[in-house]
């Protein structure tokens, strides 16, 4: 069994629940860590959001010491555990061989050695494993990276990125979320493989570039995505190098998704009308691009002080949210007090609370069913939120005459 070289001395209470199953595996007689990023995270005392579970126990075996299994990734040597309320995965150390197709190994073979599964894992500070009792195992001197603060590969960077691609942008991603540096020899190793990012599933790109830009330090992600080229193979970033040069000396960090987006295709000259194409590219799904089409769009009128009533209701709180924080981020001016303000006291925030709708005004006989009642709504609402009239009934329905006039 590896030494300890560490021990964590007071758990955070995240482990507890599944501290139970490491002990059952290690009571039959085989072994069991924590590791990856819920160790590394231990270490920073950062926040822990998932656990993961590695054993010399083989898929059958730890199904044998549990009531409650379900095969979540058996071929892979996954089996989550339910025993203990939440269901915790644990994966029996493996190597893997193949990568073909430099995402996928070929085949998984199952090991009882540790030192083997981490070994095939991307970064010293994700290679670190941690016992049921807080003593950690780092065979690749993890925690000296983490005290270097420093993104650093498993032994020869080019095998790990040979192994998987995504681990390109996963070395950006942590560079900029945890305000780290990217060893020397590393990040040769990206600048060497980047075109096969291109091999990559864009979502899972997508989720590694979103963390970047969410991260402690963007800069950093941003700097390392240059200058190793890999943004040359991210979706619509091919031709904007002067642009994410830009992004690097915005004013960071973020804190929202649609944030992030908004930040990045704000800086590439994008708007309302030609972003969709952009985020299509980047297989976003439609709710945030049209979160990211409101935020630019009520941008735009910030940065060109025009934002009036309508431009408010038509953008809705969140957008609003979104761009007063992008604004910050990239420096545009605004008075966000006063917008939140103006958006607070609007006389409607929504079309439901508009005084009259169509079977009103059909009951009253001032307008019968079809296309130009939803011109008059649209009219009435427009009026409504500009304060030109009221937001009653008598005074909408004498709009209502007015207009229909008007538009006969
Ligand atoms: N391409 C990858 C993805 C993951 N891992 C290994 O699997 C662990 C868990 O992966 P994941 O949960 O994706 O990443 P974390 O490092 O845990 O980071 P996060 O905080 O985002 O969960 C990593 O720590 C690392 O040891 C790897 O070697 N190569
Ligand atoms: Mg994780």
């Amino acid at each position: 069994m590896p030494s300890e070289s560490f021990r964590v001395q007071h758990l955070p209470a995240i482990f507890e629940p599944a501290r139970p199953i490491l002990a059952t595996i290690e009571k039959a007689g085989f072994e069991a860590y924590f590791v990856g990023g819920c160790v590394r995270d231990t270490i920073l005392n950062d926040p822990i959001h998932d656990i993961d579970i590695a054993t010399s126990a083989y898929p059958a075996e730890v199904k044998q010491l549990f009531k409650r299994t379900v095969d979540t990734g058996i071929e892979h040597g996954t089996v989550m555990i339910l025993d203990h309320g939440t269901g915790y995965e644990t994966t029996t150390f493996r190597t893997e061989s193949g990568y073909q197709d430099y995402r996928r190994p070929d085949s998984v073979t199952f090991v009882r050695s540790l030192e083997e599964d981490l070994k095939r894992r991307d970064f010293t500070i994700n290679a670190l494993a941690m016992k049921e009792n807080g003593a950690v195992v780092d065979l690749f001197d993890g925690q000296g990276d983490l005290k270097r603060h420093l993104i650093r590969a498993v032994g020869d960077p080019n095998e790990r990125f040979l192994e998987d691609a995504l681990r390109m942008m996963r070395a950006v991603r942590f560079a900029s979320k945890l305000d780290f540096t990217i060893d020397p020899q590393t990040l040769a190793g990206i600048k060497d493989h980047a075109p096969l990012l291109a091999k990559i599933a864009v979502e899972r790109v997508q989720v590694e570039f979103e963390k970047l830009l969410l991260g402690q330090n963007p800069a950093r992600g941003l700097a390392g995505l240059i200058s190793t080229g890999l943004y040359q193979y991210c979706p619509g970033l091919k031709d904007h190098q002067i642009a994410l040069e830009k992004l690097e000396a915005a004013n960071w960090p973020l804190k929202s998704s649609a944030g992030a987006w908004t930040v990045l295709t704000w800086t590439l000259g994008l708007n309302s009308q030609t972003v969709g194409k952009f985020l299509k590219a980047w297989k976003l799904s439609n709710q945030m691009i049209k979160a990211v089409q409101k935020s630019l769009k009520l941008l735009a009128a910030i940065a060109g002080d025009q934002v009036d009533n309508l431009a408010l209701f038509n953008a809705g709180k969140a957008a609003l949210d979104t761009a007063l924080e992008v604004a910050q981020v990239l420096e545009i001016p605004v008075d966000a007090v006063q917008l939140q303000k103006e958006y607070q006291t609007l006389p409607i925030q929504d079309s439901h609370q508009l005084a009259i709708n169509g079977k009103m005004l059909i009951e009253a006989g001032v307008v019968k069913p079809g296309p130009t009642m939803g011109k008059l709504l649209q009219r009435l609402q427009t009026a409504v939120i500009m304060g030109t009239v009221e937001n009653n009934l008598a005074d909408l329905t004498s709009a209502t005459k007015k207009f229909t006039e008007e538009m006969e």
